[in-house]
């Protein structure tokens, strides 16, 4: 089974604009995991342009499902995370003024320092994922790293699966997802996946890597969203997921 794990960074963006609280993101937290969300996902970055902390920390008690926090780990972001010890922390190596993520560690060059910050996590007894690419040889790193899991970048699956949406089965790249799963798997390494996964590239990702524990996404359920309505749109996505 894949888990969905709804990110609310977009709704922070628009209750952001207007300077008050709507909408409510505690509330569409809440109402995410009525509407059949397993997991609740943020991504507070420097400028707290979406999430702020403090809803961090308001969302922290609310969360019934799988809260997951994402960022760098930044001073700040690491006393925040052991401080509210969230069930998961996904570490992604975004310099401060990233628009969005977009590329994973290089669990060679950054050995050391994901060493010392996974132990941090570990020892507060916090699940570990580390953003990779679909690069085969950075796996190893992950492990040694003590990561519990690896959380493949899916954007550029994303672009190339819309480019080649008339024959999906022919995708190049797709080849190196599989292979920087297997290899994750075959360490003892758990498997989530997210960015730019949508309604049309979805099924084809879980059914071509059904070993994914969990996916998280928000650009474009939240978009969906808008359209179809919150509750229908986490239905459709999780249909997606099925096995
Ligand atoms: C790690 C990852 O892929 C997501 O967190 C994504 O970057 C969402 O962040 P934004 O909503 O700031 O684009
Ligand atoms: N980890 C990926 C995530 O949380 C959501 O990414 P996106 O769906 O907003 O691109």
């Amino acid at each position: 089974m894949t888990k969905l794990s709804v990110n609310i960074n977009k709704f922070a963006t628009l209750r952001n604009a207007r300077g008050g609280n709507m909408p409510d993101l505690l509330k569409v937290a809440q109402d995410c995991e009525r509407f059949g969300a397993e997991g609740i996902t943020v991504h507070p970055r420097p400028d707290q342009r979406h999430i702020r902390y403090q809803d961090v920390w308001d969302l922290k008690p609310l969360v019934t499902t799988e809260f997951n926090i994402e960022g760098y780990p930044s001073r700040e972001f690491m006393e925040l995370v052991l401080a509210v010890k969230p069930h998961q922390c996904t570490l992604v190596p975004d310099p401060p003024d990233a628009i969005t993520s977009n590329t994973g560690w290089d669990t060679d060059k950054h050995q050391a320092f994901l060493k010392d910050v996974i132990g941090q996590l570990k020892k507060a007894g916090i699940r570990v994922s580390i953003f990779l690419n679909a690069q085969v040889d950075k796996v190893a790193g992950a492990k040694s790293a003590g990561a519990d899991r690896i959380e493949l970048y899916t954007g550029p699956y994303a672009e190339e699966y819309a480019n080649a949406y008339t024959q999906p089965q022919n995708l190049q790249l797709f080849n190196d997802y599989k292979h920087t799963a297997r290899e994750a798997v075959a360490l003892g390494l758990e498997l989530n996946a997210g960015h730019d996964l949508n309604l049309d590239n979805l099924r084809f990702f879980k059914l071509h890597i059904p070993q994914l524990k969990e996916v998280s996404i928000g650009h474009a359920l939240v978009c969906d969203a808008l359209y179809l309505g919150l509750e229908n749109t986490i239905q459709l996505y999780k249909r997606q997921l099925m096995d």
